[in-house]
């Protein structure tokens, strides 16, 4: 099993690439992963994913791509001359949509793809008013049974849904979970949360930690509480990392 580092992604939701790498440089080379999402990506392009890749990180581009069929594809080629390791598109796009995306993934260098399920900021009542009358567990679990279907390697889902999706996917799922919230951090947008060592003990692949790590007074040490949690939780065996 990898240790607790390959496990955490740090969300750089930040305007600027000053801002996002004034952050990495003070986490140092405790992190492994980056997740480079809309804000910082639409600010500073390819070029802050070619700027964590030259300090030796693993980027995961956070785009939820979301488009006719032909375009995500288009996207994921243009994702895979970036150079990310990690791409998400929202498996609400369809069927045909994963399929085109999962075929262009197949060049070599592609990055691997992550369907997101529901996003962790909704409840019921908001995906009620989106007109999904389903419970977020049992969308979820519709979506990533579509999306595996469809050739995508894994799933974004919120901790409260991952053990199921775990025992329906099997060991060999990524399952990469936001809406992480260490004891005592504020929960902000988020609806769906768990602590970090709820949701590795539940079978989370990977965890997605932004403002619990870049809004807090001192980051290196929120980060190194959430390695710690993560090294003490008592996560399932013979998981797939990415
Ligand atoms: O369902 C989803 C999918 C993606 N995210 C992203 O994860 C981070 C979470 O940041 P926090 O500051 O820890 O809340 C953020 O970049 C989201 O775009 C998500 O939260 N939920």
């Amino acid at each position: 099993m990898p240790g607790p580092k390959a496990r955490l992604a740090v969300a750089l939701d930040y305007p600027d690439a000053e801002q996002a790498l004034r952050l990495v440089d003070t986490l140092g080379q405790t992190c492994q992963w980056f997740k480079v999402g809309m804000e910082l990506y639409y600010a500073a392009g390819n070029t802050i994913i070619y700027q964590l890749r030259d300090r030796g990180f693993n980027v995961f581009l956070d785009l939820k791509l979301h488009d006719i069929p032909n375009t995500v594809a288009g996207a994921v080629r243009s994702a895979t001359q970036a150079g990310a390791s990690l791409l998400t598109l929202h498996a609400s796009g369809g069927a045909a949509m994963m399929v085109a995306a999962a075929e262009a993934a197949c060049a070599p260098g592609s990055p691997r793809l992550l369907a997101v399920t529901v996003l962790t900021s909704m409840d019921a009542a908001q995906l009620a008013g989106t007109g999904i009358t389903a419970s977020p567990a049992d969308q979820v679990l519709r979506l990533a049974k579509l999306a595996t279907q469809s050739g995508i390697d894994g799933f974004v889902c919120s901790a409260e849904e991952v053990a199921a999706v775990r025992a329906a996917t099997g060991p060999d799922t990524l399952l990469v979970i936001p809406g992480i919230r260490p004891t005592g951090t504020a929960i902000g947008d988020q609806k769906r949360i768990a602590t970090p060592a709820q949701a590795i003990a539940d079978g989370a692949s990977m965890l997605v930690v932004g403002r619990p790590i870049t809004q807090a007074p001192n980051p290196a040490a929120a980060a190194q509480a959430i390695f710690d949690e993560i090294a003490k939780a008592e996560a399932p065996q013979n998981l797939t990392y990415p």
